[in-house]
């Protein structure tokens, strides 16, 4: 397969793989600031570029009508992403966000939206090097406006003004296999609302299976089982964070968050993000963490339904608790919330629990890649401790 722009880039190459020769690191030096491109690559003439301020209501809305119909569908155009503001502007403004680093595309006749792609600021560790990075997301093309080679515009676009800022490293995913994925990811769900799930047509009735039973089998208990488990509160942020970074440290590739990450990133935010915790009975020691952030979707042509509610399993963290009745009590309190599913990558160690918690495998795969930075062999799904929204 041709890649003709991703050959240019300063990635893994496929003919690469298994060159033991290459080291693991940066890919390329950085630039002296002064030889980066001072001005914005150009456009096909009827388009235009502009900074998003998403701290404006009537351009956060335009982003997200933009993303709301024109964003990432599955294989089966069943269902299409549909993050909400509050979603986007908690995504786009961690601590040290560049609002040059949100770029839309608009056409100068209609001063309409018709793209978008986006950028922030993390400290991701490899290995044992800690590298500034900058995670994008949000690429989007308008439907009709796909396959004239924008993308590539825009990915140079933002790489230019990453470049600005001094970083020459980032993250990314895809469902889409690039050069060249770090490693590969699966989802796995697990059914909250089976019914509804069997109604717009993602889940089927198995063999032998009346409805009353598969309502029956995804039942659970009415509120969590743990001793202590509560939700997340400002209180608890440096327990919090000195509990995660000791146990992502286990893990290949893990953000290195700080307590002014972990405030933003975990703590619980309406319709956006929820965490829990585990503080003992005995010495208010907090020894568990877990969360899940809230992306609906979409439910593409179906007459009954329009949404579909699903919570995506975020970072947890089990010292004490295990980790299966710290999630089967994640579960309970989505399922408190009507969440309809509750996703959940193959990543960490959530492959200890996925199966025994009735989460079935999904049909996609999740690639992760880095920008100018090599890894020497691809990681195994258990070693990576990254999620990103
Ligand atoms: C140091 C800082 C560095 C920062 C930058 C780091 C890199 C960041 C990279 C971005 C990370 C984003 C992460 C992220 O947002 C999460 S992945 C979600 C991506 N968005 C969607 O899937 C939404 C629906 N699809 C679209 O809007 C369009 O199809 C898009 C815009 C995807 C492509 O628009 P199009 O009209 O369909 O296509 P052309 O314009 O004609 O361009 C075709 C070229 O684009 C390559 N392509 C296709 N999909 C891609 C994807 N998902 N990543 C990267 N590249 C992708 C493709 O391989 C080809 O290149 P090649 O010929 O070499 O194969
Ligand atoms: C019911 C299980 O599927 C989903 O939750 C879902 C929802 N919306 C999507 C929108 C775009 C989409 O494009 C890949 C997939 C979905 C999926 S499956 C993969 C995400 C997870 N877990």
């Amino acid at each position: 397969k041709q890649h003709k722009f991703w050959e240019t880039q300063p990635v893994g190459q496929f003919k690469d793989v298994g060159d033991v020769s290459l080291p693991e690191g940066p890919i390329e030096p950085p630039t002296p600031l002064s030889d980066v491109k001072q001005e914005p690559y150009n456009l096909p003439s009827p388009y235009e570029w502009t900074t998003c301020d998403m701290e404006s209501e009537e351009m956060c809305t335009e982003v997200y009508n933009l993303l709301k119909n024109n964003y990432v569908e599955d294989d089966e155009n069943m269902f299409r992403f549909n993050y909400s503001k509050e979603f986007l502007r908690w995504a786009l403004h961690p601590p040290g966000y560049y609002r040059s680093w949100h770029i839309g595309v608009c056409a100068k006749a209609s001063k309409k939206l018709v793209a978008f792609i986006t950028g922030v600021p993390a400290r991701i560790r490899v290995r044992n090097e800690v590298v500034k990075m900058a995670e994008i997301n949000f690429l989007c093309v308008h439907k009709k406006l796909r396959s004239k080679r924008l993308a590539p515009v825009m990915i140079k676009e933002v790489t230019r003004r990453v470049h600005l800022e001094n970083i020459w490293q980032a993250a990314y995913t895809a469902g889409v296999v690039l050069p060249t994925p770090i490693t590969t990811c699966q989802y796995w769900h697990r059914s909250l609302n089976p019914k509804k799930l069997i109604d717009v047509g993602f889940s089927r009735l198995g063999a032998r299976m009346t409805m009353s039973r598969t309502i029956k089998l995804y039942k659970l208990p009415d509120s969590p089982t743990t001793p202590g488990f509560r939700k997340m509160e400002f209180r608890d942020v440096p327990a919090v964070t000195r509990l995660l970074r000791n146990y992502m440290s286990q893990f290949v590739v893990a953000p290195d968050f700080d307590e002014n990450d972990v405030e933003h990133w975990l703590l619980p935010n309406d319709n956006v993000v929820d965490s829990y915790l585990v503080e003992s009975p005995e010495n208010h020691e907090i020894t568990d963490f877990c969360s899940f952030y809230t992306l609906p979707s979409s439910i593409l042509g179906n007459p009954t339904y329009s949404t579909l509610k699903a919570a995506y399993s975020y970072y947890n963290v089990s010292t004490k608790t295990p980790l299966l009745q710290l999630m089967n009590d994640a579960l309970i309190i989505a399922k408190q919330k009507d969440f309809d599913v509750f996703n959940a990558l193959d990543v960490m160690q959530n492959e200890s629990f996925l199966k025994e918690l009735k989460f079935g495998p999904g049909d996609g795969q999740l690639h992760y890649y880095l920008y100018n930075y090599r890894v020497q062999h691809a990681l195994k799904p258990s070693e990576l401790g990254l999620v990103l929204l």
